[in-house]
């Protein structure tokens, strides 16, 4: 099944945020996989943003996301990636599209609420950044009656 991560930012978790972004990818159907809080750290932050190390909001961003610790999520279900990413509405709050979790809670660019990996190759790359395996649980190691029903068996 598709995986990606989602990184609920210190701005979620500020603006009290983190059971209505997690009901709203639960609703849609995908599954939690993996859920954890940790503190990141500069190291982290500069391999996960380095396409942005050239950015002049580059240290402001990583200190943004070290201001609280975050919590790292990893939703499941079929074409995951794209469901996620469309969910979150484009990285600009007062551009994204209401019904968008950025859209309906952000009025930021750096300040957006969640984070969610933006391809399958990088989904892949960033979970592991994030999780061990044994965190990423496997629905299919239970009952098929704990299965949710999707068009994926
Ligand atoms: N112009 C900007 N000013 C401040 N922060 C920004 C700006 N552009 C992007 N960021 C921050 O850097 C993060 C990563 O930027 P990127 O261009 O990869 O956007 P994204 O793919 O929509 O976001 P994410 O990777 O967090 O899902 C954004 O989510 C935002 O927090």
């Amino acid at each position: 099944m598709e995986k990606t991560l989602v990184i609920l930012k210190p701005s979620c978790l500020q603006r009290g945020l983190v059971g209505e972004v997690t009901k709203r990818f639960e609703q849609k159907g995908l599954r939690l996989a993996g859920m954890k809080m940790c503190q990141l750290t500069d190291d982290v932050l500069s391999e996960h943003y380095a396409h942005l190390a050239e950015r002049p909001f580059f240290q402001l961003l990583k200190d943004a996301m070290m201001a609280t610790p975050v919590i790292v999520c990893c939703f499941e279900g079929v074409g995951a990636v794209d469901v996620v990413r469309q969910m979150a509405g484009t990285t600009n709050g007062r551009k994204a599209l209401p019904g968008t979790i950025r859209g309906d809670f952000s009025m930021s660019s750096q300040e957006n609420i969640v984070h969610t990996s933006d391809s399958l190759e990088n989904a892949a790359i960033e979970l592991k950044r994030f999780f061990k395996d044994e965190e990423i649980f496997d629905y299919k190691s239970v009952s098929n009656a704990f299965i949710y029903a999707s068009d994926e068996v």
